[in-house]
């Protein structure tokens, strides 16, 4: 189907560049050195409802509600962290949750606390717990679940945190997982592009300037995705192998892009 899409793309007039809807700066200056000159873009912040459910299914999503906002082509990303132990959570929701039940749980003591003598137990009941708030919010919206779409998840529970919710399992693995969706426009389906890296979680270590960068070291690096020198990051990141995809789609759809010199050219000729 999307193959499909793809060649019935071959040759497409794209009447001006692609936006990139992200509200993220560190992501966008990943995406500028991975892209460099083969996909014309520019950026764009959009607040965009980000649907619940699979990496995938989100990113397709956000592709659409920015391809009707923008009414124009539009690539969109979403990244997930997954742990193995939690069978691949916190997932897509490492940055979505409830502020309101999550300050409400961070300033209430869990009461067994006093009773429990462990305090690994206490803390995995409280994990537990953050898990379930967590995951667990969500509003109906147009027939859809949407997230709440507050961005405190991470910044509440920190990378100490991100850490702790693994304390229990001996299993520290984790992925990076990376979905990109490209579409032509509000009319046109979008197309998915996945790039994932295996690692695992490790106390953190390196400049704390990029979401769980800290935490996350790659399978077969001593340093930390934050360690590494940028360049190194962007060559084996799950941001660089989604790209590869996106930079192979638009090298064989041959999209043509018209810029304001072609358009001028072409006005002329007429
Ligand atoms: O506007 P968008 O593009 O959605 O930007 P965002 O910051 O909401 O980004 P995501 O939902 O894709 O990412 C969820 C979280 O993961 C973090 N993140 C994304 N890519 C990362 C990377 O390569 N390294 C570390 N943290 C990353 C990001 O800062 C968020 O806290
Ligand atoms: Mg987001």
């Amino acid at each position: 189907m999307e193959l499909a899409a793809a060649k019935a793309a071959s040759g497409v007039v794209v009447s001006r560049p692609v936006t990139f809807v992200t509200g993220n700066a560190k992501k966008l200056e990943e995406v500028r050195a991975i892209l460099g000159q083969t996909v014309p873009f520019h950026s764009l912040k959009l607040d965009l409802p980000e649907l619940q459910g699979e990496p995938e299914e989100i990113s397709k999503e956000k592709a659409r509600l920015a391809a009707v906002e923008v009414k124009g082509p539009v690539l969109v990303e979403d990244t997930c962290l997954c742990f193995n132990a939690l069978k691949g959570l916190p997932g897509p929701y490492i940055y979505n949750s409830s502020p309101h039940l999550l300050r409400m749980f961070m300033n209430t003591k869990v009461p067994s606390c006093h009773f429990i003598c462990n305090s690994n137990l206490v803390l995995f009941i409280e994990n537990l717990a953050v898990m379930i708030l967590f995951c667990g919010f969500s509003l109906p919206s147009s027939n859809k679940i949407i997230n709440s779409r507050s961005k405190w998840f991470l910044q509440k529970i920190g990378h100490e945190g991100l850490n702790n919710l693994l304390m229990a399992y001996e299993d520290k693995s984790a992925y990076a997982l990376c979905a990109f969706s490209f579409a032509l426009g509000p009319d046109a389906e979008p197309i998915t592009f996945l790039g994932k890296t295996l690692g695992k979680i490790v106390a953190a270590r390196g400049p704390n300037d990029f979401g769980w960068d800290p935490i996350f070291q790659p399978d077969g690096y001593e340093q930390t995705y934050a360690e590494m020198p940028k360049d190194e990051k962007n060559k084996i990141s799950h941001r660089s192998r989604a790209l590869d995809l996106v930079k192979s789609h638009f090298a064989e759809a041959g999209y043509i892009f018209e810029t304001n010199d072609s358009k001028k050219r072409k006005k002329d000729e007429e």
